[in-house]
């Protein structure tokens, strides 16, 4: 498999027990690819796997986990020399996978992994937040941060991403507005916000395709805004058929800045970030990503 150029899969820990990615492994090995394999124990980790990629002359990093290793992942890989930069790839390990979902990227570890390596290299968008922090998919605050940072580890193991669907059922009586101040060019909004989603990718939480306009090779962010001004029922409808309605706010743009005069917690690709001001940023073409050719995210 001379036609490969070494790879580093980094495997989020929680996954690492997947017997097929031991065998899919092993077969590549066998037919000559150099393929280096780490495990992730906590937060920091996949970053530091990345620096280490060009020691290894890995031109391809695939991340193996859910949307929260790929951030990682795709985080680091955003920082380094474009020159020195790998690709990423993607081999959906989570529980949810909404990212790689909405990328049609196969679930089966073996097919993701041949795409991982072969696959169509492709530019695509990021965005930062602040200072140091981003996200590939999607930031959310209000309901659906509520949905992924407390579905607790153990409904995630069991039931998969339909924990986080159950468990946002379970938790409605917390639906709670934020007061916040959104700006953008051209664009300027205030009021009590019940969920916020902005994205690069479409869809958030196990399947809530909450910013559906959203493309990750456009150079701009879908903001979505579920204003508190709709009966709950109606709410959660819309949240969930994604049609327009009176207290949804739509926008497109290149950057926006959320004000808060209370804390807020924003979820980055299921990530907690919390603050009262927040710079989102589109970075275009930040990235080199696999593909698959029929991935619904890009132009
Ligand atoms: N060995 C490990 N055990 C538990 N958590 C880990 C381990 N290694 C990394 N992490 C943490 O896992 C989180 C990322 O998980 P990830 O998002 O990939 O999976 P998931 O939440 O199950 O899937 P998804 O986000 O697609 O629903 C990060 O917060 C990271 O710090
Ligand atoms: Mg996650």
């Amino acid at each position: 498999m001379s036609q490969y150029t070494p790879a580093l899969l980094i495997i989020n820990g929680k996954g690492a027990g997947n017997e097929e990615i031991r065998s899919s492994v092993k077969q590549l090995r066998d037919e000559g690819l150099t393929l280096h394999v780490r495990v992730t124990w906590e937060q920091g980790d996949a970053a530091r796997f990345v620096a280490e990629a060009s020691q290894l002359g890995a031109k391809t990093v695939i991340a193996g986990g859910g949307d929260g290793t790929i951030n990682e992942v795709a985080a680091a890989l955003a920082q380094l020399p474009a020159a020195k930069r790998p690709t990423l790839g993607i081999v959906p390990l989570g529980t949810a996978n909404d990212f790689a979902t909405a990328c049609n990227i196969p679930l089966a570890p073996e097919q993701a992994l041949q795409l991982a390596l072969k696959g169509r290299a492709v530019p695509i968008d990021l965005a930062k937040v602040n200072e140091d922090r981003y996200f590939i998919n999607m930031a959310t605050g209000g309901f659906g941060t509520r949905i992924t940072t407390e579905t607790p580890e153990k409904l995630k193991a069991v039931l998969g991403g339909v924990s986080y669907f159950i468990h946002g059922l379970l938790r409605l009586d917390a639906l709670k507005a934020e007061r916040c101040e959104i700006r953008g060019p051209d664009f300027r909004w205030s009021g009590d916000a019940l969920v916020i989603g902005i994205g690069n990718g479409k869809q958030a939480g196990g399947g809530q395709k909450l910013c559906p306009n959203a493309l990750i090779n456009d150079g701009l962010l879908q903001l979505r805004l579920l204003t508190a001004e709709e009966l709950l029922p109606t709410l959660i409808s819309t949240l969930f058929s994604g049609e327009a309605n009176s207290s949804v706010i739509d926008a497109s743009l290149p950057w926006l800045e959320i004000h808060a005069p209370h804390e807020l917690t924003f979820n980055l690709d299921g990530e907690p970030l919390k603050g009262e001001h927040f710079r989102i940023e589109l970075l275009p073409n930040a990235i080199e990503c696999r593909l698959p050719p029929n991935c619904e995210l890009l132009d």
